[in-house]
């Protein structure tokens, strides 16, 4: 099952272009400055402009053609926003069938119980909109949307308005659906953390022109695309864990250049476990440091460098044909007379885990 979507959407200043392809148990994330187009190619893509032209098909029905527009209920959708819309005189566990309700029985794939655990939203089906949070609302507007059994899920910088604490919690029930739920579902958001935990595509926009896409790991490296550059540029690797050393509390995360070593966390051998290395965290040396504390070190070849601002270089890495990214000084460039093609030994100074 995939989307298929090419759409030109007419705005006040500009046409939004797109087209792009999600597969099921796919997410394809968003990404752009505020006015470039995202929630008009995701409006569009839901029904809810008129105006676009075009084409869409989800799996082997057409949504949208030069002679057909299927209209926004009949679109098998499940949209969240910014923005939970929760019904406030009823309490969660009604918002959730009125979800339901909308799907015809017999082409519901998903229960209202699978949705209410995938949320974790059990121990609070009997309270009142208005007395949860802004991170539980949104649990409730997600797990609304996954109730009606959608063909795609859109999301809409669904985390927008919530704080720091609760967004990790949500993204960890978002990036369970991605597991669960065989759908393609679409991320928009301004935020990189977001975009590196959740997405295995991106989609740049610009003034409603499609920049740049690709898979997130390759879009995320490249000197030539503004991720790299920006002040939380970082690189992010797909490895498994293989080993654990209970002595020191660490683990041992595989990928195709060698091992990453982070402190243990509950993972299980086996796990996948997505990392993201700021360039910022990535020193170099020409010789194997010893007697550091870091425990990290990975062999590595410059493939190419580029200039950021006066002082630093911003420094694409390959470790066994994965990339991470180094930010140094300019002045360390000239000291170690770095060059591409050179070896190096990449010092990575810490690891998130997203999970
Ligand atoms: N119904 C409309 N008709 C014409 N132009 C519109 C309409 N709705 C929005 N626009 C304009 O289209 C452009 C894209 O808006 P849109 O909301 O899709 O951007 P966005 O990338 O989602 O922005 P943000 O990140 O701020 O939510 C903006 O310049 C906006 O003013």
């Amino acid at each position: 099952m995939k989307l298929d979507v090419n759409l030109s959407i007419p705005r006040k200043d500009f046409d939004v272009n797109v087209s792009l392809t999600v597969s099921s148990s796919q997410v394809t994330a968003v990404f752009g400055p505020s006015g470039c187009g995202k929630t008009s190619l995701m409006r569009a893509i839901a029904g809810l402009e008129s105006s676009a032209t075009g084409f869409i098909k989800m799996a082997d029905q057409v949504w949208q053609d030069a002679h057909y527009f299927r209209p926004a209920h009949q679109r098998d959708i499940g949209f969240v926003f910014q923005d939970a819309s929760l019904f406030p005189h009823l309490n969660v566990f009604d918002n959730l069938q009125f979800g339901l309700k909308r799907q015809a029985k017999d082409k519901r794939r998903v229960s209202l119980e699978q949705a209410i655990d995938l949320l974790g939203l059990s121990p609070l089906l009997e309270r009142s909109i208005d007395k949860l949070s802004g991170g539980e609302k949104q649990r409730v507007a997600i797990a609304r949307a996954v109730a009606t059994s959608p063909a795609v899920l859109l999301f809409d910088e669904p985390l927008a308005a919530v704080d720091a604490a609760h967004k990790q919690e949500i993204l960890r029930y978002i990036q369970s659906l991605h597991c669960e739920l065989d759908i393609p579902m679409l991320y928009v958001s301004h935020q990189m953390d977001e975009v590196a935990r959740l997405s295995n595509n991106l989609l740049l926009l610009e003034k409603g022109q499609q920049l740049a896409s690709g898979r997130t790991v390759e879009m995320l490296s490249q000197l030539t695309l503004p991720f790299a550059h920006y002040e939380e540029a970082a690189a992010v690797l797909d490895t498994v864990v293989t080993a654990h050393d209970d002595d020191y509390g660490l683990s041992s995360l595989a990928f195709a250049g060698g091992h990453i070593t982070v402190s243990r966390d509950n993972l299980k051998q086996g796990d996948k476990v997505r990392l993201r290395i700021m360039a910022r965290d990535v020193s170099l040396s020409l010789q194997h440091p010893e007697q550091t504390s870091i425990l990290n070190i990975l062999p590595a070849t410059i493939e190419s460098m580029v200039n950021e601002g006066h002082a630093q270089k911003l420094i694409r890495l390959n470790v066994g044909g994965q990339i991470i990214l180094s930010r140094i000084t300019a002045k360390s460039v000239d000291q170690l007379q770095l060059t591409a093609g050179k070896s190096v030994f990449a010092q990575v100074k810490a690891v998130s885990l997203l999970i």
